[in-house]
């Protein structure tokens, strides 16, 4: 048998991985259909909305699907016919932590990824290639392999293959276009190599074969986990230094800049922050913990358990800073929060740092005043109400408002922080936003972006994460 050319590419689910990775496939192989399904009617009708007002933020993601969308590239929810049509299938549907049941809090639920697969079983009627593309704890590419092999036709054979996706919210694109590496995992059998000869063969329009890497199933599924684990454990490496900094005057830029200089180092992911979020790191740390729980690996998991809670640690220091700061209480007292998304260039808000950030504030009976470039008003009232458990929302509304500005936003308020690195926030006209606060006025750097000997001439009391600095 030789690898099968793929002419036609579905892929389940039209999130922040699925669309933009299809899209970027359709664009870069137009001899090959893609079509990428969704239960979701109204993420796909803004995928085909005419003004392409797309269902996510990503920079240069329009001009993707502008080019590719109604040529060979096709947003649908007729998950079946997509199924049915595809001779390679990307399964790329979300896998949050479990909430309830065997290993909650901690487990991968891998509903959505069984239940997409017992959809492949039941409607192919012709032989698939079966990519695990959604990220998943190590060997669920076998479980899906005995749902198929027990649910499919006779004539239809299924290999499964794993590609976990590397991609970073807000360089999506970029990340798509020059990846470091796509990764391959398939089983060592000629079938098992041939399938991933053919999606290789896929990947190979665009990327140059020397990173386009090989290896077994369960290897591709640990390397993912493994990847997020070890970026993750960077960031809470260099905050649990920005603590030390502070306590000791040292300045947490000048310490990751030395240690990035060792080229054994490297000197990306060392930026101190008030910690990490997004859909990913917390959630695949927690599933690796559990992976090494069940295992009877308790050292290793507690050793992975710590990334997490020292990234908890780091977001609770910063709120009680500014507490602490403003005379050890800010009940009544006006607080503008410059960014709610979880990183710059993106709309996307899960496990924000702002999340947390804002809850502690509520609970000290702060007002505030929230200002974010792109997220959403709904999903900030969304997030809000799902992290401030009991209070309804009008309730909330009376402590939190939404500004339209950063301006706006820090008007008449004791005190900013900034919890996102928007560039905007550098730009801002600071002398403008210092005559309209309280005075004193603060300043609390979350992400080490503004020119604090800048704003302390103006007249602000500035705290940066990191640094020592008396205010
Ligand atoms: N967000 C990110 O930057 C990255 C995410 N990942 C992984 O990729 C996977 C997907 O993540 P996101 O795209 O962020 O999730 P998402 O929640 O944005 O998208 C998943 C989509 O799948 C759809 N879906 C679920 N079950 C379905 C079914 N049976 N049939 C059809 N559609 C179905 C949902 O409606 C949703 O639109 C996760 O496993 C995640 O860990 C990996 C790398 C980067
Ligand atoms: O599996 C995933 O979902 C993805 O998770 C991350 O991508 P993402 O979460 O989109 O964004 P990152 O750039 O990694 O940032 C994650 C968080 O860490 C923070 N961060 C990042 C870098 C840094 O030096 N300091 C720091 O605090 C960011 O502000 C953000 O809150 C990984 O970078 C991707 O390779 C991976 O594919």
């Amino acid at each position: 048998m030789a690898p099968v050319k793929v002419t036609k590419i579905c892929c389940i689910g039209a999130g922040y991985v699925g669309g933009p990775t299809c899209a970027v496939i359709a664009l870069k192989c137009p001899h090959i259909t893609v079509t990428i399904v969704d239960l979701n009617q109204a993420r796909v009708d803004a995928w085909n909305s005419p003004d392409f007002k797309l269902p996510i933020y990503e920079p240069g993601l329009d001009d993707v699907v502008r080019q590719a969308r109604g040529r060979n590239l096709f947003f649908s929810t007729d998950v079946d016919k997509g199924i049915k049509e595809a001779d390679l299938i990307f399964v790329s549907v979300n896998t949050p932590t479990k909430k309830s049941g065997v290993g909650a809090g901690f487990a991968a639920d891998l509903n959505y990824v069984e239940l997409a697969t017992r959809r492949i079983a039941h409607v192919s009627e012709s032989s698939k290639i079966v990519v695990e593309k959604s990220t998943v704890p190590c060997r669920t590419a076998e479980s899906m392999r005995t749902i198929l092999e027990a649910n499919s036709k006779p004539n239809c054979r299924f290999d499964i293959l794993s590609n976990p996706e590397f991609l970073a919210e807000g360089t999506a694109i970029s990340d798509l276009f020059g990846p470091d590496r796509v990764l391959i995992g398939s089983l060592q059998t000629p079938e098992g190599k041939d399938a991933c000869a053919s999606l290789a063969g896929v990947y190979s329009n665009w990327v140059p074969t020397n990173r386009i890497l090989s290896v077994g199933l369960w290897s591709s599924e640990l390397s993912k986990l493994a990847a997020n684990a070890m970026l993750a454990q960077r960031i809470s490496s260099v905050n649990a230094l920005s603590a030390i900094c502070e306590a000791t005057g040292a300045n947490i830029d000048e310490v990751a800049h030395a240690v990035g200089y060792d080229s054994r180092v490297g000197n990306k992911f060392l930026r101190a922050s008030v910690g990490f979020g997004g859909s990913c790191f917390q959630k695949d740390i927690l599933n690796l913990v559990y992976l090494s729980e069940s295992l009877h690996l308790p050292e290793v998991a507690a050793y992975w358990r710590q990334v997490v809670e020292m990234n908890e640690y780091q977001k609770k220091r910063f709120s009680k800073n500014v507490v602490d700061t403003l005379f050890n209480t800010i009940t009544g007292k006006r607080i503008a929060v410059l960014g709610f998304a979880f990183k710059a260039d993106t709309g996307d808000t899960r496990e924000s740092a702002a999340i947390t950030l804002i809850k502690d504030f509520q609970a000290e009976r702060a007002l505030v005043n929230i200002y974010d470039p792109q997220v959403e008003h709904n999903q900030i009232w969304a997030d809000l109400t799902e992290a401030i458990p009991n209070t309804p929302l009008e309730n909330i509304k009376k402590q939190v408002t939404i500004s339209a500005s950063a301006l706006e936003a820090c008007k008449g308020a004791e005190a900013v922080v900034i919890a996102t690195e928007w560039k905007e926030f550098r730009d801002i006209d600071w002398a403008l936003v210092y005559e309209g606060m309280n005075k004193p006025a603060f300043v609390f750097d979350g992400r080490l972006i503004i020119d604090a000997e800048k704003l302390r001439k103006i007249g602000f009391k500035v705290k940066t994460i990191g640094r020592g600095e008396r205010v």
